[in-house]
């Protein structure tokens, strides 16, 4: 395990799939000016493959199954006992697959994140890439932004875009979707860490100003 650096800013990664949100993010922390650590992954899946990456990469993890709760919100406060024991100072959702009560959110109102693959507020919730492709759409894209009660309906901080081609499948936007992720999420992340983004009361607040749009990460 990693040695604990006490004045940098703690992040706890919540996933439940393949993880490569979080190996972005663990691998752009440690990079030597990274102004943040991972400090631990929950996940409610046990088999997710983000737990062997969380381990390879000698990060802390722990489980929490939906399946063992009869309610959303004895899951969400077993979920929280969990993460308070590791003093986050940022959560991260990185494809984490189940939809937060109303409690949990407010518990960590203003420094609870999530990407979504989809430019909000176009297609909140599932299946965002076939519904983008069914709609004949000629840009796709992925947003991060924070989360309050409102599913995907939090204020967005930052989207990066993709063009759809016409032979594109569910499949292949995905993919391009993901390597824009990869890039946009550990970006976003920084900015928190250093302190130049916060939740205002309806509103993205970057270097002290309301956003009133997303940033965009740059093509290239
Ligand atoms: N209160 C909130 N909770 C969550 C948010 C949010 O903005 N507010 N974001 C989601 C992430 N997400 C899309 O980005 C998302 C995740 C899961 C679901 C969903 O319908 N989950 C189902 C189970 C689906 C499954 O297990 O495959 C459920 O929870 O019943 C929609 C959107 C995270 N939570
Ligand atoms: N609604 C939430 C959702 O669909 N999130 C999406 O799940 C994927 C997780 O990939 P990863 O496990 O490889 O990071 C990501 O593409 C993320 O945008």
């Amino acid at each position: 395990m990693m040695a604990d650096q006490p004045t940098l800013p703690r992040i706890l990664v919540l996933a439940s799939g393949s993880g490569t949100n979080f190996q972005a993010l663990v691998d752009a922390s440690r990079e030597r000016d990274f102004p943040g650590q991972v400090v631990a992954v929950g996940c409610n899946q046990p088999q997710a493959f983000v737990l062997e990456r969380a381990a390879q990469a000698n990060v802390e993890t722990f489980v929490v199954n939906h399946k063992d709760f009869s309610s959303r919100d004895e899951f969400d406060a077993a979920l929280m006992a969990h993460i308070l024991r590791y003093n986050p100072d940022l959560i991260i959702l990185a494809g984490f697959m189940r939809i937060l009560t109303t409690d949990f959110v407010r518990a960590f109102r203003g420094k609870l994140l999530n990407i979504h693959p989809s430019l909000l507020p176009r297609y909140t919730g599932l299946n965002t890439h076939q519904r983008a492709l069914d709609a004949g759409d000629s840009t796709h894209g992925t947003s991060v932004h924070f989360v309050t009660e409102e599913l995907d309906g939090g204020p967005v901080i930052a989207q990066a875009e993709v063009s759809v081609a016409p032979d594109d499948t569910r499949d292949t936007l995905a993919e391009k979707v993901q390597q824009k992720e990869h890039l946009l999420y550990p970006i976003v992340v920084r900015w928190f860490c250093e302190g130049r983004i916060q939740l205002g009361r309806e509103q993205v607040l970057f270097d002290g100003q309301t956003l009133d749009s997303p940033m965009r990460l740059p093509d290239n």
